[in-house]
């Protein structure tokens, strides 16, 4: 479909309230992969409820809480290519409407008091480590498609996407971490934390604070990975760990993939043990996720979530040598799913975007340092939302 109807029959399926997803996954080596959208042709509200189900998901933190489907049987599948080359070099300064200092300041002192009784909670021994994070609204004069343009234009590397329910408002994000893809009986994921500014270099060192706060999310995973019962053991790999750039930023990042076992519930267990990674939540896992919902003080939502495709059919090229004809035809449809963390995300009010940035907190965290990070998140963030 060409672009600008794509963009216009988002525009008509927001004005007339029924959900979808519009989204492209991060460039695979040099091709840039397809902005898709699932349209649904109602406003019904479907939960997931045994990860079996087809379509778009949309997760909240709360892992009590279920998620969000756009189902397939109940969407319409649309697709373009709008490409743009990632242009950091034009990232727009703060303009005039965003917060005034004085906001800036307490907002500035509340999240240092945390960080600091993060950091308090971690030397008595009760976590190990554990992300705190704070929302900030911005006032933007763009409307949410041009502002979904902006986010198309910017970030090749990561997994964009505008998503709209009425049970949610509109969210909008460039996440550069999977929370997990996997292709048949195959799983992909990734350990993802340390942050630094990108200038011009993936060559760069990492601090001890950084290491150790990456190698607790590997190991956490890997651990969970193994307990749960649903991989084939022998064939866990684990990369080195790596510098990986997301927008203006680099993160530290160690991929991690195996074989599920053959079970029909894998899916929902691989995910169980997965969501909320220490890379959004901490460690222990209960004791994190409680230090978050008792002290950050505003609700995470949809934020440090995860969204994505669910079980969607891919076609997958058959294998001529095969004689059966049933294997044939059983072999030419694949489901796959992707699901990313949501970080780097926004919801758009009427006027108004509300930024969520966080950062993994450990025994070495530095609170003002911990705040420039959430500053450096924002800003990429805010360089969508002006023209
Ligand atoms: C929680 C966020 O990032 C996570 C992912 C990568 C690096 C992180 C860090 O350096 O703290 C965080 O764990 C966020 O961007 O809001």
């Amino acid at each position: 479909m060409n672009k600008d109807n794509f963009f216009t029959v988002l525009e008509e399926q927001l004005d007339k309230g029924f959900p979808f997803a519009a989204y492209r996954k991060p460039m695979h080596g040099e091709k840039m992969e397809k902005t898709k959208a699932l349209l649904q042709q109602d406003n019904v509200t479907h939960y997931v409820e045994d990860y079996k189900e087809s379509g778009f998901v949309f997760a909240p933190f709360d892992n009590e809480n279920r998620g969000l489907i756009i189902p397939s049987e109940a969407a319409e599948e649309l697709f373009t290519e709008y490409t743009f080359e990632e242009d950091h070099k034009n990232v727009k300064k703060e303009g005039p409407n965003f917060p005034p200092n004085q906001l800036r300041k307490l907002a500035r002192v509340e999240h240092e008091n945390l960080v600091q009784k993060a950091v308090d909670k971690i030397k008595e021994g009760k976590l190990l480590k554990v992300v705190i994070s704070r929302s900030e609204n911005v006032q933007t004069q763009l409307k949410v498609i041009e502002i979904f343009k902006n986010i198309l234009k910017k970030y090749n590397s990561a997994f964009v996407y505008l998503w709209f329910h009425p049970e949610t408002g509109i969210w909008m994000g460039a996440t550069p971490e999977t929370l997990v893809s996997v292709e048949r009986n195959r799983f992909e994921t990734m350990a993802l934390a340390g942050t630094q500014a990108f200038h011009d270099t993936l060559d760069v060192q990492w601090g001890d604070k950084e290491k150790e706060e990456q190698q607790i999310v590997t190991n956490s995973i890997v651990d969970g990975l193994q307990k749960s019962e649903i991989i084939v053991p022998d064939k866990l790999q684990v990369s080195e760990a790596y510098t990986a750039k997301a927008g203006n930023l680099l993160h530290l990042r160690t991929d991690i993939n195996g074989n599920l076992k053959a079970g029909t519930s894998a899916l929902k267990q691989l995910i169980k043990s997965l969501h909320p990674t220490p890379a959004v939540c901490g460690l222990p896992k209960d004791a994190a996720k409680r230090f978050i919902l008792e002290n950050e003080g505003y609700h995470r939502h949809f934020y440090s979530g995860f969204l994505g495709e669910l079980n969607l059919k891919r076609e997958i090229k058959r294998n001529s040598n095969r004689r059966n004809q049933e294997n044939q035809a059983y072999a030419s449809i694949s489901r796959s799913t992707s699901l990313f963390v949501n970080l780097r995300c926004m919801k758009i009010r009427e006027g108004t975007a509300e930024l969520f940035t966080g950062g993994g907190i450990t025994k070495d965290s530095n609170p003002s340092l911990e705040w420039e990070e959430t500053v450096n998140k924002a800003h990429t963030m805010k360089s969508v939302l002006v023209k």
